[in-house]
């Protein structure tokens, strides 16, 4: 559905991406994790049409982007991180313009904006003015809009921004539903727990690289291999200290510092890791916890691209 080959899109000396290579298929809910700046709009602009890459190919359902934008954008609903409403226009006269602009004509024009506004759990706000709703209940419109020409791919750049928690559920149960509806959506953040449970598919793009892409499930395979320990000093003490400590010994992999404890990657397939308690207590330092971390989505990635993905 999705497929991109070595794409980059430079600006003057600096890649604003490069060599992005993605292949999604029908019903791949991919997430697309990075920092500010770090290349998910160009990459999905591109896709989107809207953009023209430097080098390397991206194709919409087997039509190349350079030369099938009429095709593409058919197929493809874009949803950008900012978008405005109309003053003086109410919910359905907005969705209904945008409609008219799809050349969805006469009575299948309505039905269509009603059937939208139900996906998105609007229609009770129908009448309203679009100026009044609230971020969540904007973002769900935006998104109503991006589903007017029933687009077989969808690439939504933060929906998730700015939500308060209760729509920020609702949102991700919605995109959970489009999925199950068999779309192909690209939805960006750069916050990875927001993402992590409801995607099959990452990627985490950092400084326009691709760092990390595969599906949630071999990112659990492959972060098997690293074991990730968490220590508690049992008084306060520096914790950069206790990092600094652990940090340049050959079986740790990186330290990544919290609140009150450190966390501890391990380099690939270090089980015994018996002497690094002693180094600490060798220096002084009380430890009340050390333990292995249980294993999720988030401490995951945290291994495979050695904790960048938590400093976003
Ligand atoms: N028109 C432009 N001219 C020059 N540089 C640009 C232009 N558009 C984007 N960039 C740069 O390209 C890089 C990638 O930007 P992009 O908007 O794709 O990042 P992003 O991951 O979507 O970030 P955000 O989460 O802030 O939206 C940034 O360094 C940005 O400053």
């Amino acid at each position: 559905m999705i497929r991109t080959s070595g794409l980059s899109k430079k600006y003057g000396d600096m890649f604003a991406i490069k060599d992005i290579n993605l292949d999604l298929g029908e019903g791949d809910l991919f997430g697309f994790i990075g920092p500010n700046g770090a290349g998910k709009t160009t990459t999905m602009r591109i896709i989107a049409t809207l953009l023209e890459p430097s080098w390397g190919e991206a194709y919409v359902c087997g039509h190349a982007v350079q030369l099938n934008p009429k095709e593409i954008r058919r197929l493809v609903g874009y949803m950008p991180d900012f978008f405005g409403v109309y003053d003086d226009m109410t919910v359905i006269e907005y969705l209904e313009f945008f409609a008219a602009a799809y050349r969805i004509n006469g009575p299948a024009r309505r039905k269509r904006c009603d059937e939208m506004l139900e996906i998105v759990d609007l229609d009770f706000k129908r009448d309203a003015y679009a100026n009044t709703l609230s971020r969540g209940q904007t973002q769900r419109l935006g998104l109503a809009r991006t589903l007017l020409h029933d687009p077989q791919v969808l690439l939504l750049d933060e929906p998730l921004s700015g939500l308060d928690p209760r729509a920020r559920i609702e949102m991700r149960n919605l995109l959970r539903k489009l999925g199950q509806m068999g779309k192909t959506i690209i939805v960006s953040s750069h916050i990875l727990p927001e993402l992590a449970d409801i995607c099959n598919k990452v990627g985490i793009i950092d400084r326009g690289v691709l760092e990390v892409n595969a599906t949630v499930n071999d990112v659990m395979r492959q972060v098997r291999e690293y074991n990730v320990l968490v220590v508690q000093p049992a008084e306060i003490v520096d914790l950069s200290k206790m990092s600094d400590l652990l940090e340049g010994h050959p079986k740790v992999r990186g330290v990544e510092v919290g609140d009150s404890e450190i966390r501890v990657i391990l380099n690939r397939d270090v089980e015994d890791y018996s002497d690094l308690p002693a180094l600490l207590i060798q220096s002084g330092i009380r430890v009340r916890q050390f333990r292995e971390e249980e294993l999720n989505l988030e401490s995951a990635f945290m291994a495979l691209t050695k904790g960048t993905a938590v400093r976003m």
